[in-house]
C-alpha cells in the first residue's frame, strides 16, 4: 500500500499523508509505469472531499496522524511537471501560503482534463422494478433511455433535496452507479491545409512587361528547364505557390492564401497533385487574436557588435548548463529581442525549451509574431485573455513537450515546460510582473529561482532595470551585458524639458505648452507619426463642487472619482462604483460640479480640436477592455494609420513603431508625488521608456517633456538617458533611510468594514513583531500601524505594518510568527495579508 505525500487545495501550510489503496488503480489504462506525480487526485479532508495533487510517492508516515485513503485518482496523466514541485515548495515557504493553493493557482483556471461525475444506469439493472416504478421525471426517463445522465444533470440531481436519498439508495442496491470520467473541453488546435512543392523549380524572372507574359514565360522556362510541359493554369499555380513559400518558414503554401492569389489555383493544384510536383499536407495554424496571420519578421543579415558581444556569453552558458543568471541592459531600440532569438535558437539547438515571460499581453503578441517567424510551430503562447480551452491547449502541448518555446504574461512562470534551457524575462523592472492579490508573486523573481533550481540560463533583459537588479549585477550575483547603442546607428531622441512654472503667455490656456504644439502640428503636416504620454486615464482626475469645494468621492472607498466623458461617468478606478456624471454634491447638494485636472481622455479631446484632421487614438485601460480594440489599436499605429496615439504607461512600454518621431509627456512629475521609495526609479523608466519609443525607424526621433520639477533628478538624468547615474544616485539615497537593496520590505495588510478593528488588529500586530524583535542584533525596523495611503476600498478600511529587515531570516520568522497567532492578533472578521517584496505601496 503506498503512501503519498498530497498538497490539498485548501488553506493548510503542511502538506499531507495519504494512502493509495488497492481498489484504485493508479493507472486505469492498464500501464503499470506511470508515476501518480502531478496528477490530481481526491481526498477526503474533514468532512468534505477535496482536490489534492500529488508531490511524492512511497513516503514514510510520522504515525502522529491516522492515514486516510484518497476517494479517486482525477488524471490519467500528470498536469505538471515533477520540476515544479521543488519552486512550489519554495513559494509557498517564501510567500508564506498554503501550498496547495500555491499549486491551485499556477494551474490555469477552470483547466482540464478535469474529472466528471456520471449517473449510469446498470445494465443488468434496466428491467429492475423498484427503479420502473419511479416516477416519470425527466432524469428517469434518460436514464432508461440512454442509460446515463450528462455530468451537469447528475451533478443537480446529487444536489437535489427530493431525489438525493433516492439515488444513494439505487446506488447501494446496485441498480445505479456513478461513474467517473476524465474530459477535457473539446477545443482543437486550428488547422489549415497546405501544399508543398515537391521539386526544385526555377526562380521566375519577373521584369516582363505584363503580367500575362510572366506566366507564359515561366510555362516555357519549366518545359526547358526540367522538361515538364505543363497546363498555363498550372504555370500559374506554380509561380504564386514559390512567391508563398519564400514567405513561409517552413516552405509550405497555405491554400487560403494560394487561392486568395489566384483563385484558378484550385484546378492547377489538383492537377500537379496528380502529377506528384505538389503534395498536401494539414498544418497548425497560429493566428493572431485577431484572427489574421501573425506579421512575418525576416531575421536580420548581421548581427550588431553589440548583440555579438552579449551572445558571445550568453551562448556558451546554455552549451555548458549550470545557473548561470544573466542582466541585459539594453538601450530602447538596441535589438533586445535579437538575442532573445538567437539565445532560444542556442538552447532550442541543445534539445532545450525555453520561457519568455512579459510583463504585458501586447508585449507577449508582439514578441510571438517574432518568435513565430524564426521558429514557427514550437511556439505557444500563454495568457490570461485565452479561454479556457485554448489555455488547456497551449497547456498540454507545453506539457507533452510538442511546444519547445513559452510565452506568456507572469503566470507563465508556471509553464509545464520539462525540460528547460533558458529564461528569458523581458522588461524585468516591470510592475506588471508582480501580481497584487492572492498569491503576491514577482514572475521575475521566480524566473531566478526556477533556474537555480533547474541549473539553468535565466536572462532578465530591460532598458530600465530596476534598481535591484542592477545592484545585483554590480555586486556580481548576476551577470552584465550592456547594449549602449541603438541598432543601425541610430541615435536615441534629443529631449527638451519645458518648464510648467512659467505662466503661459496668452491666449486660450491649453495642456500643450506652444513648443510642444508646435512641434506636433509640424510633425503631422509632414506626415510622421507621434506618441502622447499621459499617465492618468479619464477626463479629468477630479470633480469638485463649485459652490463648497468638496470632491466627489466613491460610496465604498476613500478615492475621488474620475469623470469619464465618453461613457458620461464619475467612475471610481478601484472598486468601479459610478454615478452619472450630473450629480449632485454630497456635502451641501449643489449642483455645480466642476472638473479639475486632466486625464487621456481629455488630452484626446484637446488634440483633436488643436489638430481637427490628425487621426488621434487613445489607448489606456479603457480603451483596452477590449482586447481587440486594443490589439487593432496597436497595429494600425504599426501601419502608419494613425497619427497621434495618446495613452497612459501603455503606450511606453517595447512597442517598435518605426514611423513615430516624435514623442510627448504632458506632465511627467505627477508620479513623483506617490507615497514610494521608487518614485524617481519610476518616474526615470517611464520616461525613458515613452522617449525610447521616438526615432527607431529611418528618421531620428524628439522628445518634449512637460514639467513642474526639470530639476529633480528623475527628469533630468532621463533627459540625457543617463540610466548609470539615476542608479548611482539612488543607492546612495536608499542607504539612510534604508530601502531596498539594502534592506527587504514585507508590507502587513491588514483589512476589515469595521474601522476599529482593523486599526485595534494593526497596533496587535505592530506591538507583537516589536516585542518579538527587541532581543534581535541585526536590523530590523517596524513601521506603521497606519493607515494605508488609500484607507478605504470596497467599503474595506485597510491599514498597514510595514517590515523592513537586514535579514530574509527576520522577516520570515516575523511573517510566520504574524501567520500562526492570528487568531489572537486580529479582530472580528478582519483578514491579514503578507506582501513580500512589495510592489504596490497604495
Ligand atoms: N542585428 C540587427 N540588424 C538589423 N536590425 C536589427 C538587428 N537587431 C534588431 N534589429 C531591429 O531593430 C529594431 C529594434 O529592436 P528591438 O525591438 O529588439 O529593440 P529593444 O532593444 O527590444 O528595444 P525596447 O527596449 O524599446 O523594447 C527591430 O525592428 C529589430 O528587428
Ligand atoms: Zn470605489
Amino acid at each position: 500500500m503506498m503512501l503519498l505525500e498530497i498538497a490539498v487545495a485548501a488553506p493548510i501550510d503542511q502538506t499531507l499523508t495519504y494512502r493509495l489503496p488497492v481498489k484504485i488503480s493508479a493507472n486505469p489504462d492498464g500501464d503499470g509505469t506511470i508515476s501518480l506525480i502531478g496528477r490530481r487526485v481526491l481526498v477526503p479532508l474533514g468532512g468534505r472531499k477535496v482536490t489534492g495533487y500529488v508531490l511524492a510517492e512511497d513516503v514514510v508516515a510520522s504515525g502522529e496522524f491516522k492515514i486516510r485513503d484518497i476517494a479517486e485518482v482525477l488524471d490519467v496523466k500528470p498536469v505538471f511537471p515533477c520540476s515544479l514541485i521543488a519552486l512550489f515548495r519554495w513559494i509557498s515557504n517564501y510567500y508564506h501560503y498554503p501550498i496547495g493553493e500555491v499549486i491551485r493557482a499556477a494551474l490555469p483556471a477552470g483547466m482540464s482534463p478535469r474529472s466528471v461525475r456520471c449517473l449510469e444506469l446498470v445494465d443488468s439493472a434496466r428491467e429492475d422494478e423498484r427503479f420502473l416504478s419511479l416516477p416519470d421525471e425527466k432524469w428517469r426517463i434518460t436514464l432508461q433511455e440512454k442509460g446515463s445522465l450528462s455530468a451537469a444533470a447528475t451533478k443537480e440531481l446529487l444536489a437535489s433535496k427530493v431525489w438525493k436519498k433516492t439515488i444513494q439508495q439505487f446506488i447501494k442496491l446496485g441498480v445505479l452507479r456513478l461513474c467517473e470520467s476524465v474530459t477535457s473541453d473539446g477545443v482543437k488546435e486550428k488547422m489549415e491545409v497546405c501544399y508543398r512543392l515537391q521539386h526544385w523549380l526555377p526562380q521566375p524572372s519577373v521584369d516582363l512587361p505584363d503580367e500575362s507574359e510572366i506566366f507564359q514565360h515561366y510555362r516555357r522556362q519549366l518545359d526547358a528547364e526540367l522538361g515538364l510541359e505543363l497546363k498555363l493554369s498550372e504555370a500559374k499555380t506554380l509561380y504564386y505557390m514559390k512567391g508563398l513559400e519564400e514567405k513561409s518558414v517552413d516552405g509550405t503554401s497555405p491554400r487560403k492564401e494560394l487561392l486568395e492569389l489566384y483563385a484558378g489555383a484550385a484546378k492547377g493544384i489538383c492537377d500537379l497533385k496528380e502529377k506528384r510536383l505538389v503534395t498536401e499536407q494539414k498544418k497548425r495554424v497560429f493566428r493572431s487574436p485577431l484572427g489574421e496571420r501573425l506579421e512575418f519578421f525576416p531575421a536580420p543579415t548581421e548581427l550588431t557588435d553589440e548583440q555579438n558581444v552579449a551572445l558571445a556569453e550568453i551562448v556558451p552558458a546554455i552549451e555548458q548548463g549550470g545557473y548561470t543568471p544573466f542582466l541585459l541592459h539594453g538601450v530602447t531600440g538596441s535589438g533586445k529581442t535579437e538575442v532573445y532569438l538567437q539565445a532560444t535558437a542556442a538552447a532550442l539547438r541543445q534539445g532545450k525549451s525555453v520561457l519568455v515571460i512579459v510583463p504585458e499581453i501586447a508585449l507577449a503578441t508582439q514578441l510571438e509574431a517574432h518568435f513565430v517567424s524564426r521558429f514557427g510551430e514550437q511556439v505557444v503562447l500563454l495568457h490570461s485573455g485565452l479561454s479556457a480551452s485554448e489555455r488547456f491547449d497551449q497547456w498540454s502541448l507545453a506539457m507533452s513537450g510538442e511546444a519547445k518555446i513559452v510565452i506568456g504574461a507572469r503566470s507563465a512562470i508556471f509553464a509545464p515546460l520539462n525540460d528547460l534551457g533558458l529564461i528569458v524575462v523581458d522588461e524585468e523592472h516591470d510592475a506588471g510582473l508582480k501580481q497584487d492579490d492572492s498569491l503576491r508573486y514577482n514572475g521575475r523573481d521566480l524566473a531566478v529561482v526556477r533556474a537555480k533550481q533547474q541549473g539553468i540560463v535565466v536572462l532578465l533583459a530591460s532598458a530600465t532595470p530596476s534598481v535591484v537588479s542592477y545592484h545585483n549585477a554590480l555586486c556580481g550575483k548576476y551577470r552584465l551585458l550592456t547594449m549602449d547603442n541603438r541598432v543601425g546607428n541610430r541615435s536615441l531622441p534629443k529631449v527638451t524639458l519645458i518648464d510648467l512654472r512659467k505662466q503661459q503667455s496668452s491666449g486660450k490656456r491649453s495642456l500643450f505648452r506652444p513648443q510642444l504644439r508646435k512641434a506636433l502640428e509640424e510633425n503631422f503636416i509632414a506626415g510622421r507619426q507621434s506618441v502622447i504620454l499621459i499617465n492618468r486615464r479619464g477626463f479629468s482626475s477630479n470633480v469638485l463642487c463649485q459652490e463648497c469645494g468638496t470632491p466627489v468621492q466613491c460610496r465604498d472607498c476613500h478615492v475621488t472619482l474620475t469623470l469619464h466623458r465618453s461613457t458620461q461617468q464619475l467612475l471610481c478606478h478601484y472598486c468601479g462604483y459610478s454615478v452619472h456624471e450630473k450629480t449632485v454634491c454630497e456635502s451641501c447638494g449643489s449642483m455645480q460640479l466642476v472638473p479639475v485636472g486632466f486625464g487621456t481622455e481629455r488630452v484626446e479631446t484637446e488634440l483633436q480640436e488643436m489638430l481637427p484632421l490628425a487621426r488621434v487614438a487613445r489607448l489606456d485601460t479603457d480603451t483596452a477592455k477590449d482586447r481587440k480594440a486594443f490589439l487593432q489599436t496597436l497595429k494600425l499605429m504599426r501601419g502608419g494609420e494613425i497619427d497621434i496615439l495618446v495613452g497612459t504607461q501603455m503606450v511606453a512600454k517595447g512597442h517598435h513603431f518605426p514611423g513615430v518621431t516624435l514623442v510627448g509627456v504632458v506632465w511627467a512629475d505627477g508620479g513623483l508625488a506617490i507615497p514610494d521609495y521608487r518614485a524617481a526609479e519610476k518616474t526615470f523608466q517611464l520616461i525613458t521608456q515613452v522617449t525610447g519609443r521616438a526615432g527607431r525607424g529611418d528618421s531620428p526621433g524628439e522628445v518634449y517633456i512637460q514639467t513642474m520639477r526639470p530639476e529633480h533628478y528623475a527628469i533630468s538624468l532621463a533627459r540625457t538617458h543617463s540610466y548609470r547615474h539615476l542608479v548611482e544616485k539612488e543607492l546612495e539615497l536608499r542607504k539612510n533611510p534604508a530601502f531596498p537593496p539594502f534592506v527587504r520590505l514585507v508590507a502587513i495588510h491588514i483589512q476589515g468594514e469595521s474601522e476599529q478593528d482593523v486599526e485595534r488588529s494593526a497596533s496587535r500586530i505592530a506591538a507583537a513583531c516589536r516585542a518579538a524583535v527587541k532581543e534581535k542584533k541585526s536590523f530590523v525596523e517596524i513601521l506603521g500601524p497606519a493607515p494605508s495611503p488609500i484607507d478605504r476600498v470596497k467599503k474595506n478600511y485597510r491599514w498597514q505594518v510595514m517590515i523592513k529587515a537586514a535579514s530574509i531570516e527576520i522577516l520570515d520568522a516575523l511573517c510566520s510568527y504574524v501567520r500562526q497567532n492570528q487568531q489572537e492578533l486580529v479582530s472580528g472578521r478582519c483578514k491579514v495579508m503578507l506582501d513580500k517584496d512589495p510592489e504596490n505601496m497604495m
